[in-house]
């Protein structure tokens, strides 16, 4: 597999303008992108994804590390590297409600220094992929939400660029529309090639349409796994218990303080364990009020239940470091 990005510890420092307080957003974040995928760049509020994407499209300056796109480092090639890229950043917040959908690609094609009348037949085609050229004559102000964004994603693949970075490409969006976005950039790639970055917090989406997941949380990089791989691993750990007899309130409690994953339905209980020796904690907070296990069996998982577990095994490594 080529690579065509590649991240390299990067760091990123923020001072807060009122209290001149130092915040570290990005802590040492190393990863590569491979020419064709759909890569998830994932991680809870303030994690530090927006910081990474701005660094990657070159519209902020880390204050360590560094990334190369093609071979071109993106802060002293600054403009052979950002030319294989486009970004979405706010979606439908960064194109033009007062214009119609038509003259919306027309301005940026020209921002990028492409002439409107060389620009026409992309555009065409773009309407056409995106199910907007009944639309185009209309005000962006007139749109639905989906459809602003379908226009957004258009107008990034004006340029042509390789590489195409989506922050929250399905934020607001209905289900249907959720599912049509997904579709037109699976075809994206599978038919024209590109390689998408997608920020986002809808782990379906993730599940969906991303080969593999970066997941960033307090700045670094907690899980580089190919999603599959990922729940793979996951539901090896996954258990499903049927009890013969509804447990007490202090097992129930029990359980909960060891397990952040679980499921307790009056005879069943569908655990994610830490490790699969956890299985024995589970046997002996049953056995202590001589609780009947009727079977066990293993269940499946989504993506959603990973990150979150993920994420939790991350903030327990950083209570330990703090706590010594
Ligand atoms: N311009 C700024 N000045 C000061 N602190 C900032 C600035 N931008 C971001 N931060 C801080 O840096 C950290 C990372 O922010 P960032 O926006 O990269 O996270 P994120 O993962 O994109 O979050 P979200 O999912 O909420 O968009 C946060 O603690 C945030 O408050």
């Amino acid at each position: 597999m080529e690579k065509i990005i590649e991240v390299r510890n990067l760091e990123k420092v923020y001072k807060k303008k009122k209290t001149k307080e130092l915040v570290k957003a990005v802590d040492g974040v190393s990863f590569d992108v491979y020419r064709g995928e759909i890569l998830g760049l994932l991680g809870p509020n303030g994690a530090g994804k927006t910081t990474t994407i701005k660094s990657i499209c070159g519209l902020l300056k880390p204050n360590g590390g560094s990334v190369h796109i093609n071979g071109f480092d993106s802060n002293k090639e600054r403009l052979k590297a950002v030319n294989y890229i486009t970004a979405v950043l706010e979606g439908n917040r960064n194109i033009y409600w007062r214009l119609t959908v038509r003259e919306n690609m027309e301005y940026f094609a020209g921002n990028r220094g492409i002439s409107k009348k060389a620009i026409q037949g992309k555009i065409d085609e773009l309407l056409v992929f995106f199910n907007l050229k009944n639309k185009e004559q209309e005000l962006v102000s007139s749109l639905s939400r989906g459809m602003q964004q379908k226009l957004a994603i258009a107008i990034a693949l004006l340029p042509d660029t390789d590489v195409i970075l989506l922050d929250e490409p399905t934020l607001g969006l209905d289900v249907e529309t959720s599912y049509e976005v997904r579709d037109l950039l699976k075809q994206i790639v599978s038919e024209q090639g590109k390689t998408i970055i997608i920020s986002t917090h809808d782990m379906p989406i993730v599940q969906d349409i991303c080969d593999r997941a970066v997941i960033i949380n307090g700045g670094k990089v907690v899980a580089d796994e190919k999603v599959e791989d990922l729940i793979k691993l996951f539901e090896t750990r996954a258990y499903s218990f049927t009890i013969e007899e509804v447990l007490t309130e202090q097992q129930k409690v029990a359980i909960h303080n060891h397990f952040p994953i679980v499921e307790i339905n009056d005879l069943q209980i569908n655990v994610t364990l830490e490790k699969e020796d956890d299985l024995y904690i589970i046997m002996d907070i049953l056995k202590s009020n001589q609780t009947k296990i009727e079977k066990i069996d293993r269940t499946t998982v989504d993506f959603e239940q990973v990150f979150m577990q993920l994420i939790k095994e991350g903030n327990d490594i950083d209570t330990a470091v703090a706590s010594h």
